[in-house]
């Protein structure tokens, strides 16, 4: 796009004052504008002119807005296109941004409001299309399913609807809620997350919303809530099936008004906020079951995102395994080790119900045991690091392995009686820790039986 496309907007609407008013403000804000009164005539613009921004009601005389946004997500994807909707019960808004919207405006047009969101379709023009550098490319995983939550997150980065992540514990559902926000035009802005499940019930609201000074028993000052600490950018609120029913109502005011009131307050402060939500339960159930409210469910669920499990993407384990390697040998200055090939495989194999986040875990403590330049098996099976269930089985070992494994036992004890029994000296003379000397001993122990009959 050109320098002169990229400042020409387009207005669709067949109201007289609206189209006036957004003429003015835009051409304040350096546009050229091109004002629409009907579908046919949009339509015919957009195929004359590039856009930097478009701006469209609901209802038109010759049909409606939301099939000139799907015109549009169709024809000209790069387009940024808003839609103006009549009531403040934003309604025709969820089915807009479904359909490919980047955010709505309700009437009557509230010109500090129009700005933000003219402000924020210029910063989508310079986003750059790749995922490098924007935290899209912190998603590891070559398979088929984080290929498209890659190319999802990409598209959804450029619109402002509340997404809605579904998946396991440990998936990488926060990670994926920083991915949409940094790769989008808040991206220089606050990045919130606030897991409700941990916060007390008598005091989410104040953590939400925050509070005046006195507001309360124990409140000594006035004290600044997450929204208002997320302004311009982006709330992650993770298990929101948690929030109980008095808060949802609230929270439901708070999304519909984009507006909150501190606790104690008398007036209500607006607030600009991108919403993630994200939660392990099912919702759906909890709606029919009436534990959540079905019009917050609908608020927040407007795109839909699931985070598959570990278990169904078991190809992405080495790709994975190198990766958080290298972020935790990263955060104690220490250079990435890397994994013997028998490890590597049984680790592949593993069902892993804790997903990502059990894998990491299970490195981290293999990394502090490791002693040589590589993970071995040893250091992945040591006491305590592979719960019993998972624990490779000598049969499941390749005989190589186990031949290792047998040797790494006899050589041990031979070690430890030439130190007359002192793991200390032993420790010493091996260049291990003793703790991993401890840990390796005890496995010897398990494996006793074993270690005899080799
Ligand atoms: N695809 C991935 N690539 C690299 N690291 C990942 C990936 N997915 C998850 N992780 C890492 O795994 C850990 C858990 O991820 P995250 O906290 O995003 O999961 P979650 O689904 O939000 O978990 P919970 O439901 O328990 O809150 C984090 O350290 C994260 O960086």
């Amino acid at each position: 796009m050109n320098e002169k496309a990229a400042s020409w907007a387009l207005v669709l609407d067949d109201e007289q004052t609206i189209t006036e008013l957004l003429d003015i403000t835009l051409a304040e804000m350096g546009f050229s504008v091109q004002v629409a009164h009907d579908l046919r005539g949009a339509r015919e613009a957009l195929e004359l002119h590039s856009y930097a921004l478009c701006l469209t009601d609901l209802r038109l005389p010759d049909g409606s807005g939301l099939d000139f946004v799907r015109h549009i997500h169709r024809h000209a994807p790069q387009v940024p296109v808003a839609v103006i909707t009549a009531y403040s019960s934003t309604e025709g808004a969820v089915e807009a941004m479904q359909a490919g919207a980047f955010d709505f405006m309700t009437k009557p047009i509230d010109l500090k409001r129009l700005r933000r969101l003219v402000e924020q379709a210029r910063a989508l023009a310079v986003l750059t299309p790749d995922g490098a550098n924007n935290g899209i490319e912190r998603l590891v995983g070559d398979s088929e399913a984080m290929r498209a939550l890659r190319q999802q997150i990409q598209l959804l980065a450029r619109s402002n609807a509340p997404v809605f992540l579904t998946g396991e514990s440990g998936t990488g559902k926060e990670l994926s809620a920083r991915a949409i926000h940094d790769a989008g035009p808040r991206r220089d802005k606050p990045f919130i997350a606030v897991n409700c499940a941990a916060i007390p019930e008598g005091l989410l609201e104040s953590e939400l919303f925050g509070s005046e000074k006195g507001a309360f028993t124990g409140a000594n000052q006035k004290r600044e809530g997450l929204f208002l600490a997320a302004d311009s950018g982006t709330l992650f609120l993770d298990e929101i099936g948690d929030v109980p029913m008095a808060m949802q109502v609230k929270l439901l005011r708070a999304l519909q008004e984009r507006s909150i009131r501190p606790i104690g307050a008398s007036s209500e402060v607006p607030v600009d906020i991108r919403l993630i939500t994200a939660t392990h339960r099912n919702l759906q159930e909890m709606v029919h079951a009436g534990t959540f409210r079905a019009d917050l469910y609908y608020r927040i669920h407007v795109v839909p995102l699931q985070i598959p499990p570990l278990r169904q993407r078991q190809g992405d384990i080495p790709l994975l395994v190198a990766a958080l390697l290298r972020k935790i040998a990263q955060r104690q200055g220490k250079a990435p080790p890397s994994m013997e090939a028998g490890a590597l495989h049984w680790l592949a194999q593993q069902p892993f119900p804790g997903n990502v986040r059990e894998l990491e875990n299970l490195l981290e403590r293999a990394f502090a045991l490791h002693a040589g330049a590589e993970i071995t098996l040893q250091d992945l099976s040591a006491e305590g690091t592979i719960r019993p269930a998972q624990m490779p089985s000598m049969a499941r070992l390749s005989p190589l392995a186990e031949r290792l494994q047998s040797a790494e036992q006899e050589f041990l004890r031979a070690q430890l009686a030439a130190a007359r029994n002192d793991v200390t000296i032993c420790a010493q003379n091996l260049g291990i820790g003793q703790r991993s000397l401890a840990l390796r001993l005890q496995l010897c122990e398990k494996r006793g039986p074993h270690a005899d009959n080799t």
